[in-house]
């Protein structure tokens, strides 16, 4: 029986997440229906994917009895109100990151899920990627030795973007690709609680950051350092540095195909789209949708590769980085 799925937003991320299911067995998923505030995008999309059905309403997607999961790919800022929405209607859910604007949302959607006995998970789609399976199996058998320091870089110019730049949409490096960053640190620590974090940043005019260090300590004297611009370009590789020989996913870290053990490089390539994409390597969506797939058949409530207590720290970690930069959203203070 197909994993019948429910987008929530007719948008660019929408567009790249159903070109990516159609790379799995049909047999395996099926999109049944995409919801947009607008009836007539929710239509276009629809036929532009071959999707059944169409609704004008987030509410109507919200009542739908026929889907096993609802896919939140609408702005940062809409998150948590339709993520509420959804598991309040019973309804699992797969939430685009960053999962809310701050870690009291988070508790929220993570309440709600409890609440209603649903499944929730955090779109961290680089954890479901193949290479980061591969390193969490190298880290596991300790094949660089013991993990000392921890670097991640994610530099993307997109200031043209206005959901990167303006505030009332959730803008900032920090919200949309520093948690990239953040999530393979706290994946190669294992979701441990930094001892300190110490960031410094520059803003923009609209109050938002464009440019972020951050450097955060460990136990046993272990340290990660991120860098994440919306400005600048950056590597966008991510290395491990152990006693004993190093670990390199090289860019696009987010949703890799390299890596590099001890110099020897081994590719992991994805299928071809079927359709345009908006985004680097979005075939790789395919991953986590498997990933949500095998924990439903489960009858698991979170997913083992991004459980939700990791998502809350995760959130609790951007918290402190926004305070230290001075990054203030109106929903901190809701
Ligand atoms: N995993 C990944 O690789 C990626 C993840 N993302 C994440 O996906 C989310 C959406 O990004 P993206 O698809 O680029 O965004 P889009 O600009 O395409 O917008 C997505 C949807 O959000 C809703 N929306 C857009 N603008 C507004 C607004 N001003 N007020 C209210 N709703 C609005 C619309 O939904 P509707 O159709 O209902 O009107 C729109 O279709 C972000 O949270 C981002 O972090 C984005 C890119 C890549
Ligand atoms: O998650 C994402 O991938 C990298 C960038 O395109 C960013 O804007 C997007 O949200």
């Amino acid at each position: 029986m197909a994993t019948r799925w429910g987008l929530c937003g007719a948008g660019k991320i929408s567009n790249d997440f159903s070109v990516a299911l159609k790379t799995l067995p049909p047999g395996d998923h099926q999109i049944a229906v995409v919801a947009s505030r607008s009836l007539e995008r929710a239509q276009e999309f629809a036929k532009r994917h071959g999707i059944p059905k169409a609704y004008g309403s987030y509410e109507e997607l919200a009542s739908d009895p026929d889907i096993d999961i609802v896919y939140v790919g609408v702005l940062h800022t809409q998150h948590w109100k339709v993520g509420l929405l959804f598991l309040k209607a019973g309804k699992n859910v797969l939430c685009e990151k960053p999962f809310a604007m701050n870690s009291r949302q988070v508790q929220d959607l993570v309440a709600a899920a409890k609440r209603n006995d649903v499944f929730l998970m955090e779109a961290i789609w680089s954890r479901c990627f193949p290479v980061h399976a591969e390193v969490r199996r190298l880290l596991a058998e300790e094949a660089v030795g013991e993990v000392k320091l921890v670097k991640a870089y994610f530099g993307s110019p997109q200031l043209h973007i206005p959901r990167s730049v303006a505030k009332e949409l959730g803008g900032g490096a920090l919200l949309d690709i520093g948690v990239y960053c953040l999530q393979f640190v706290l994946m190669v620590f294992r979701g441990e609680r930094p001892l300190s974090i110490q960031a410094s940043g520059v803003l923009l005019d609209s109050g938002v950051d464009e440019s972020v260090v951050v450097a955060l300590k460990f136990s046993r004297n272990r340290i990660a350092f991120c860098a994440f611009s919306i400005s600048a370009r950056l590597p966008n590789d991510a290395v491990i540095c152990g006693t004993k020989g190093s670990i390199k996913v090289l860019g696009p870290m987010h949703c890799p195909t390299t890596l590099v053990v001890n110099d020897k490089e081994t590719e992991y390539p994805l299928p071809e789209p079927s359709l345009p994409m908006n985004f680097t390597n979005s075939t790789g969506l395919r991953y986590e949708a498997e990933e949500v797939r095998q924990c439903l058949l489960k009858g698991l409530k979170e997913s083992p590769l991004m459980p939700l207590a990791e998502s809350v720290l995760l959130t609790e970690v951007m918290d402190e980085i926004r305070k230290q930069v001075g990054v203030v959203f109106s929903q901190d203070s809701q």
